[in-house]
């Protein structure tokens, strides 16, 4: 049989049952129901009841004794500052036993530095509810701590009770939330670069650089200048090579590419000029038009320009400057028109030093020179590339893989020597090896550890299995906990409970990040 019970609370009640709602964030009936069941046990003589916790300790609110039922770590001092009682979560919280703290003035406690600062010697110093931010040194966790005054009927503070709350777990998921807030404003932004460029390009990139690189394509495309390429392996040099062709009036005549390093010395020539019958022992029947022929009109793109024969480059430039080729084997000039794009990852003015680059053909090429930095310099491209290439391969194997912001975090961070072809190949591989809908750290770091990280220990073959093992651990455990700060972030992004994080560090010699 069900029973209403009705409770009568006096005014003093209300306004103290209003500060344990405020300082627990228990609702009122929840802390009502408490205080009910506590009677009723109290009447049938259990321990845990108002009256059975009297007897053994100090009175905390006016008769009842919440405190070891509350999350809140709460603290009860009397009018000298000497510590009365704690309740339990209060010891969790601060890591300090009840029996160490009890009969002491809490100014103690602050010498010590176990607390950056009280409430509860406040209040006695201000007579007054106060609410303060502090530490608790041994843990670095963050409080809340309202602290406040109870007097007697002189107006004298009796006693202040303070209510402890750790703000450890709040302060992670505002910063969950905040990092969730980013993601998507850079999906978003993502999402918008996507829609409005969507049928225009798949040059993707809006860093300050790309940016530049873009007006200056734009300006580029509607005249016949040679443009002179240069970044590392991987940048996008043929992607922006396109890009100038595919928004030149030539974009509806031939783009031919050649990539000067993958032909034999011997047949470059011949590749580039073409022939004429009976030129050379093995010529064909039938004359051969050189690839400077077929693309008459349109754009000819010479990929790793700085790997071309010394003596083929005189050949090029008489080209360049008199618009006309002679085939192999040939005495007849013939008249070319065509748009001649250059491209190299080496450096050219270096090789002009060791003589293996013209320095006249060098500057007949770089007419518009545009230079691409390497991935790692141009972070927001690293950003939107991983997205594009994400959609690019779910789209090509079905999937539906995504990346968490740790992840994409990670990702932005890496050095990417292979720039973006690298980073291309390990989404692709990531979407397809991934069992999980999101990829996450682990899984980048054993992919990038396939192609970077093994490579660069294979390198130094005078490691030991054990020692590799060991060099390779150091490093994402420091990186780790450089960038995350604590054990416990190192932990979780590495995919290990923190104590094996504390344990590995101590053993691999990592005292500080
Ligand atoms: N800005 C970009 N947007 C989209 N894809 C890109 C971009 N830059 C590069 N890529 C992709 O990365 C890969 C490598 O690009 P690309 O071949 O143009 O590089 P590269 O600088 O010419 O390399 P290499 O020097 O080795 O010839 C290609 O698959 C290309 O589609």
């Amino acid at each position: 049989m069900e029973h209403t019970l009705s409770i009568t609370i006096s005014s003093d009640h209300k306004k103290m049952l209003h500060e344990i709602v405020n300082c627990t964030k228990m609702k009122e009936n929840e802390i009502l129901q408490k205080l009910v069941e506590d009677y009723y046990s109290s009447i049938s003589g259990s321990v845990g009841s108002p009256k059975s916790k009297l007897t053994s300790k100090p009175v905390i609110i006016d008769g009842f004794d919440i405190g070891d039922e509350v999350s809140d770590g709460i603290i009860v001092i009397d009018n000298k500052g000497i510590v009365l009682r704690i309740n339990k979560a209060y010891s969790k919280i601060t890591e300090i036993h009840e029996k160490n703290i009890v009969g002491k003035h809490v100014q103690t406690f602050v010498d010590q530095k176990y607390f950056s600062n009280s409430a509860s010697l406040l209040v006695l110093k201000e007579k007054r509810k106060v609410s303060i931010l502090s530490t608790v040194t041994a843990n670095k966790k963050k409080v809340l701590l309202t602290g406040t005054p109870i007097f007697d009927n002189n107006g004298e503070i009796q006693q202040v009770y303070t209510i402890m709350r750790d703000l450890t777990e709040l302060i992670r998921l505002k910063e969950q939330l905040e990092e969730k807030e980013k993601e998507n404003i850079r999906y978003y932004e993502a999402l918008k670069y996507f829609n409005e460029n969507k049928n225009k390009t798949d040059f993707i990139g809006q860093s300050p650089a790309i940016f530049q690189i873009k007006s200056l394509i734009e300006q580029v495309s509607q005249t016949d200048a040679t443009v002179l390429i240069t970044g590392e392996t991987g940048v996008g040099k043929e992607v922006i090579a396109s890009e100038v062709y595919k928004n030149s009036s030539r974009k509806d005549q031939p783009f031919i590419k050649v990539n000067c390093a993958a032909i034999p010395e011997s047949l470059l020539e011949s590749e580039l000029f073409g022939y004429e019958r009976g030129a050379f022992t093995g010529a064909q029947q039938k004359e051969k038009l050189g690839l400077f022929e077929l693309a008459n009109r349109g754009t000819l793109l010479l990929d790793e320009i700085g790997e071309m024969p010394i003596k083929l480059q005189s050949k090029l430039l008489r080209c360049l400057q008199e618009k006309e080729i002679t085939r192999v084997g040939g005495t007849r000039p013939i008249k070319i028109d065509v748009r001649v794009i250059a491209a190299t990852n080496q450096n050219i003015l270096k090789q002009i030093k060791e003589g293996l680059f013209r320095e006249d053909l060098y500057y007949r090429l770089n007419v518009i020179p545009i230079k691409i930095p390497p991935l790692r310099d141009r972070k927001d491209d690293i950003y939107l590339l991983l997205h594009y290439f994400l959609e690019k391969f779910n789209k090509r194997y079905n999937k539906q893989k995504k990346i968490d912001p740790e992840t994409a975090d990670f990702l932005t961070t890496y050095h990417w020597p292979g720039n973006v072809r690298e980073l291309e190949n390990t989404i692709e591989r990531l979407v397809i090896i991934s069992e999980n809908q999101y990829i996450n750290v682990d899984q980048v770091i054993l992919t990038l550890g396939d192609e970077s990280t093994s490579n660069k220990l294979s390198q130094h073959s005078t490691f030991s299995l054990k020692e590799a093992v060991e060099k390779v651990e150091k490093e994402l455990i420091y990186n780790a906990l450089k960038k995350h700060g604590s054990t416990h972030k190192a932990a979780k992004v590495l995919g290990v409970t923190q104590p094996t994080v504390v344990r590995k560090a101590k053993t691999l010699g990592i005292t500080e990040w």
